[in-house]
């Protein structure tokens, strides 16, 4: 189990899941959530597209979350990878695997996919949502600097669009929160499906 739990009383939703960046996304909402994280194999199937990989680690999350959990609780599980001409990026595991990404990103358009899926225990909904982002070209020096600033680490693409990377984004289309790991418009429609409250929507 990943380290991420906070305490199990009084709240509406169990987020599935470590990131900062969605615990910050989905507060802003005012869900009343804890968070429950939990580990799942993210290889990918031969064949899979990146929309159904996405798709079915969002659900393979909630799905582990839940097992864990038990409970009348709805869980939300989401998942975000970068797909450039075809190859699914994920997050870097070294300053060489940054660098092969962000080369490849650099003068580009490329998509970010993020899939979010809640589920209870009679059903479950997934949406995925995909945004375009265009780079401007990278120097290599660059590259290195932004590698060293420590942002690309844990983050799909090796890049946030919520920091220093920000800089390299020439145009974007579709949605900055799904971007940056959970799309608030997608999510705050599912949680309205599964009837959980929101600062907008009380009880
Ligand atoms: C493209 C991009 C990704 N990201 C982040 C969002 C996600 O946290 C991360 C992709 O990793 P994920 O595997 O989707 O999520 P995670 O491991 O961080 O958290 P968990 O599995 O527990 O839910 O990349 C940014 O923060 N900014 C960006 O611009």
């Amino acid at each position: 189990m990943k380290q991420a739990t906070t305490t199990q009383s009084d709240h509406d939703l169990i987020l599935g899941s470590a990131s900062p960046r969605r615990q910050e996304l989905l507060a802003q909402l005012g869900v009343n959530f804890h968070v429950h994280a939990s580990d799942i194999d993210e290889t990918p199937f031969q064949q899979e597209s990146p929309a159904a990989y996405v798709a079915r680690l969002a659900e393979a999350k909630s799905s582990a979350v839940m097992a864990e959990v038990g409970g009348d609780i709805p869980v939300l599980g989401s998942d975000t990878i970068v797909v450039s001409q075809s190859e699914l990026l994920g997050k870097p595991v070294d300053e060489a695997d940054a660098t092969r990404m962000l080369t490849a990103l650099s003068g580009r358009e490329h998509q970010v996919m993020t899939a979010v899926c809640v589920r209870n225990r009679e059903r479950h909904e997934v949406v995925v949502v995909v945004s375009d982002v265009t780079f401007r070209e990278l120097t290599e020096a660059e590259i290195s600097a932004y590698w060293q600033s420590g942002e690309p680490e844990g983050k799909a693409g090796a890049y946030a669009i919520q920091g220093l990377g920000a800089t390299f984004v020439s145009a974007m289309k579709g949605s900055y929160s799904g971007i940056v790991g959970l799309p608030l418009y997608q999510t705050d429609q599912l949680l309205k499906s599964f009837a959980v409250p929101t600062r907008l929507r009380p009880r």
